[in-house]
Formats: structure tokens, sequence, C-alpha cells
């Protein structure tokens, strides 16, 4: 009985539960439909309300880039580039130009006109580049005094050292003093001979056999063999370090360079402001490289200010003068010192690796630059940089400005402003893309994504491109890379002296190695890792053409 009774009641309880369970099981899909919808309604209200009905409301501000998720963050880290010119496709139809695209919580306006991309870099009221220079300063350790203080007008009263009568912040005195340094003039003379003398002394067969860190000892008296992207990187990174600061900081630190290669690889986890505790592989070496520049501050002047460059020293007396300590001054120097090492080393790197690949281009090279030669010395810095002597050399460095060239100006929208007719909201970022100028055909003719330095020569409209409105390797403006002449010197001086010393082949039948499109960087594309070539130079047997 007890058994039947317990029975009956298990089967019931079991009934019971069962429906219950499957009660609960219909409010769980009920509830989970009834979620759904409400998700779909407010996605299609959000997407509605996005772009149709504000542009609609707001037809003076730029057209936004549609998206079903909100941003277009994944593809912009991707492959930004790639996005930008597919959001260009899309408004081609329409003419619109600027236009806008949502990516890591930003509104970024995208400049692809090049009468709008004077425009920005013209308007240094309303856009500005400090909050950039202000949000890295802050991201490598600068503290709040410094930032606020390198950016505050100084009094406008003659004062010893560098010149500041319009009483700039120390920032944009900063720039000015870069231009001293760097552009055509007595300083950069200096630079041109130390860099002529370095590559004379150093580019030996004995030199490179020992360079090279992968060296697998197939090195012989006549050949070495060597990884390509890892020599112009080590080799540029030295020399840039010896224009700026001598031997001294190598004997601070016999790492500094090869520190820095590792951090310049992954700068863009620096750009994209990466929790530090997700990118040690980026703050590990750039923290070395920060204490050992304030080990150098920290030496005795005598010992290193007469090998350091004039901008080294005064930018140290300027920056001292204001009050800045040395643990702010190296974090000043750090950023200075990537802005120095981190293209150049790239650029020669794309010209040396497009040139194995077309060999035509090899023996004009050769033939331009001898002139500057004394026998296997360069002897004549200017004459391998001016276009009238060697126009093909030129027409190389130009293309592989344009093709490898990877990086955008961004600039804060400080408060609203009309460009291209349109109005720019304040806190919106905007950008010039560089890359899409330079690919659009209507600037750069035929097979844009070609490497052809023959476009630069071959036509009237060609031979007129470097004075394009669309042409901007070196950013514009304001902020315009000014140590793009010495970087054309070294580059130029750096192949040349190769050519002129040895042949070069790639060893193997390896493809183009290919551009690392993901990373953002701040001029020229990083090669994609595993894709270095590995060369074989060889003594050449006769020094001339
Ligand atoms: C092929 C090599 C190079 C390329 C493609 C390049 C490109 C650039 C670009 C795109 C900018 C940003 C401009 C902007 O936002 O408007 C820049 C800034 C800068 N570059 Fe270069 N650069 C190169 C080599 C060099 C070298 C060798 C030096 C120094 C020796 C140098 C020093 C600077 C400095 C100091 C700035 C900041 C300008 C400022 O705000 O004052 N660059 N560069």
């Amino acid at each position: 009985m007890l058994v039947d009774f317990s029975l009956e009641d298990t089967v019931a309880l079991t009934r019971h539960l069962l429906f219950a369970a499957e009660d609960h099981a219909t409010s769980h899909s009920i509830l989970r439909g009834l979620l759904c919808l409400v998700i779909v309604l407010a996605w299609t209200v959000w997407r509605c309300w996005k772009f149709t009905v504000y542009p609609w409301l707001h037809p003076d501000e730029p057209k936004e880039l549609p998206y079903f998720i909100p941003t277009h963050g994944a593809s912009f880290f991707k492959d930004s580039n790639g996005l930008l010119e597919r959001a260009r496709r899309y408004f081609a139809s329409t003419g619109t130009t600027p236009f806008a695209l949502t990516a890591f919580g930003h509104t970024f306006y995208v400049v692809t006109h090049p009468k709008d991309s004077a425009a920005v870099y013209r308007n240094t009221e309303s856009l500005s580049f400090d909050e950039f220079v202000q949000a890295l300063m802050r991201f490598n350790g600068n503290d709040e005094w410094t930032i606020k203080n390198v950016h505050q007008p100084l009094p406008a009263t003659t004062k010893a050292g560098f010149a500041n009568p319009e009483g700039l912040g120390m920032i944009n005195l900063t720039q000015r003093m870069h231009m001293h340094q760097l552009h055509p003039g007595e300083k950069m003379a200096v630079f041109q001979l130390q860099i002529r003398d370095w590559l004379n002394r150093k580019l030996t067969l004995d030199v490179l056999a020992s360079t090279d860190s992968t060296d697998t000892g197939q090195s012989s008296v006549d050949s070495v063999e060597l990884s390509l992207y890892q020599w112009t990187s080590d080799w540029f990174v030295r020399l840039g370090q010896h224009l700026y600061f001598g031997d001294v900081l190598e004997r601070v630190d016999p790492e500094y360079t090869d520190n820095f290669v590792v951090f310049d690889e992954v700068i863009w986890k620096m750009l994209y402001q990466y929790p530090s505790l997700l990118c040690r592989d980026m703050t590990v070496p750039r923290d070395r490289m920060i204490a050992s520049m304030k080990a150098y501050l920290q030496l005795h002047p005598d010992e290193r200010r007469g090998q350091a460059a004039w901008l080294i020293n005064s930018l140290e007396d300027e920056f001292r003068g204001i009050g800045v300590d040395d643990n702010n001054l190296a974090i000043l120097f750090f950023h200075l010192y990537f802005a120095i090492n981190t293209n150049s080393r790239k650029t020669s790197f794309w010209v040396l690796t497009h040139m194995m690949r077309n060999p035509s281009y090899i023996a004009a090279f050769r033939s331009e630059t001898a002139p500057a030669f004394d026998g296997d010395d360069l002897v004549d810095m200017a004459y391998i940089q001016d276009a009238d002597k060697c126009p093909t050399v030129d027409a190389i460095w130009l293309e592989t400005l344009r093709v490898a060239g990877w990086a955008a100006s961004v600039r804060l929208v400080a408060r609203d402003v009309v460009i291209g007719g349109k109005v720019l909201r304040a806190g919106n970022r905007i950008m010039v893309p560089h890359r899409l100028l330079h690919f659009d055909p209507a600037f750069a003719g035929d097979e844009p994504t070609t490497w052809r330095p023959g476009r630069w020569l071959d036509s009237d409209a060609g031979r007129k491109m470097h004075k394009s409105p669309c042409w901007h390797p070196f950013g514009g403006g304001r902020t315009v890379c000014s140590g793009r002449f010495l970087a054309k010197g070294m580059v130029m001086a750096f192949v040349s002296t190769i050519l002129r010393r040895f042949d070069i082949e790639a060893v193997g039948n390896p493809p183009m190695p290919q551009p690392d499109v993901g990373r953002p960087v701040l001029g020229i594309i990083s090669v994609m890792e595993g894709q270095d070539y590995r060369v074989k130079v060889t003594r050449r047997k006769e020094a001339s053409v």
C-alpha cells in the first residue's frame, strides 16, 4: 500500500515537475524571444536614426559609413587602409567627402580630397595635434606638471640659447629646433658628412659578417649572407643613434639599438594605448630605453655633450631651463629617438627589395650615382640626392615612399569647423590617410599598387606628381616631418654605397615580402612577421660602373 501510494505519488510528482519544467522552459523561450525582439527593435531604431534620420536632419555634416554592429573597430584593427578604401568606394558614386566612420568609440572624419587635405593642414586653430602629443606623453610616463608646462607659451623675451621671439611653448619651439638641425644648412651638413664617413668606414664584408646575429657560418672572404630587414634595421638605428648621441649612449647601454628594434615592431600597441598588462613585449623594451636615457642624462656633461648633436644639447638646455627633470627629459628624448629611427630602416629595406626584383633599376642606380664616388668611397652626398643629376634614383625614392607609406595625419577637432563644405563637430577626429591619396589613379596613373618608378619620369604629368596636393609621404602643415631631407640622405647613401661595393641578390627564390597591413605605423609599413628576405652580398669584381 505504502509502495503503491509512493509510486503513484512519485509518478504524479514527476508529471507535475515535468509540466512545471515545460512551463518554465516555455516561459524561458518566450522571454528569450521577447529579448531578441527588443534587441532587433532597438537595433533597427538605432540604425534608422544613425544612418537615415540623423543624416536627413543634418545634411551639412559628413555622412557616416554604415555598420551592423556599433563600430568599425575590428575592420580598422585588421586593415585600416582596406576599411578606408572600402568607405571611399562606398561614397564614390555620391562624391561624398569628407565622410565619417566610427572606430574604438571615436568618430573620424576622413578627408580624401586633396583640396580638403590642404585645408586640414592649414587650419591649426580649430584642428589640434596637441591631444595626440599629450596622450603619448601621459601613456609613456610624463607627469602632469611636465605635460602642462611644455605646452604653455613662454615669455617672448630675448634669452640665451635658441631664440624664441614669438614666445612659443616648448613643444612648438622643439619643432623649430628640429628644423634648425635637419633642414638643409650648416647643422645638417655636419650630419651629412657623418653619414658618409660612417658608411664608408663600416660597409665592408668583414663588418657585415660580424653584424648578422643569425649568421649561419656562410660568410666567406668574398660574400656574406644576411637577413635584409634585420640588417637595415640594425644599421639604421645605429646610424641614427650615432648622429644624435655619438658613441656615448651605446656605452651606457650596448643593447639600446636592439631594444629599440624590438619595441618598434610592436609600437602600434603604444599608438593604440594598450593597457600595460597586455603589452609587456612593448613596455619592457620601452622602459629599459627610458631608464638608459636617464642614465645617459645623469652622466657628467663633459662625458657626453662633446659627442652629442647640436639638437640634443640645445633641447636639454631649453627643457631644463623651464624646470623639466631627468625622468621627464628621458621620456621626451625617447620620443625623439623613435621619430628619428622608426622609418628609415624600413624604407631602405623596401628600396632594396623592390630593386632586387627589378634589376634594371640596380644598373641605372649604379650608373647615375657613379660620379659621386672616388673608388669605393662615397665623396659627394649632395650629388646622390640631386634629382636633376640622378633622376632615376629620385624616382626610386619617391615610388618607394608612395608604395610603402602607410601613415595618416590625425587631428582633434577642437571647435566646430567647416571643411569641404561640411560641418565637423568639436570632439571628433579628422584624418588624412596619405595612402588613399597616393593610390588614387587620378594621382598615380595606371596600376597604382605596382612599384614602378618610371611613373615619376615618363610623362609631363608624372614629372609634376611630387608637386601635387595629393602627395604627403611626410605628413603636412605644422607637423610635417622635419627629418625628410636627412632620411633621403641616409637611405640613398646606404643603398648607393652597397651597390657600388657589392652585388646583392636574394637567396633562393622567395616571394615578395608582404607589408603588415594590420599594424599602424608612424610612416613606413613594416614587413609581415617571418617574411624577412635572406640576401647574399658579394664583393663586386670592378668597383666602377
Ligand atoms: C622615410 C623616412 C621618414 C618618413 C616616411 C617619415 C614620416 C613622418 C610622418 C608621416 C610624420 C608625421 C607628420 C604629420 O602628422 O603631419 C613625421 C613626423 C616627424 N618626423 Fe619623420 N619620417 C621619416 C624619417 C624621419 C627622420 C630620419 C627623422 C629625424 C632624423 C624624422 C623626424 C620626424 C619628427 C621630429 C617628426 C615630428 C614633427 C613635429 O611634430 O615636429 N623623420 N615623419
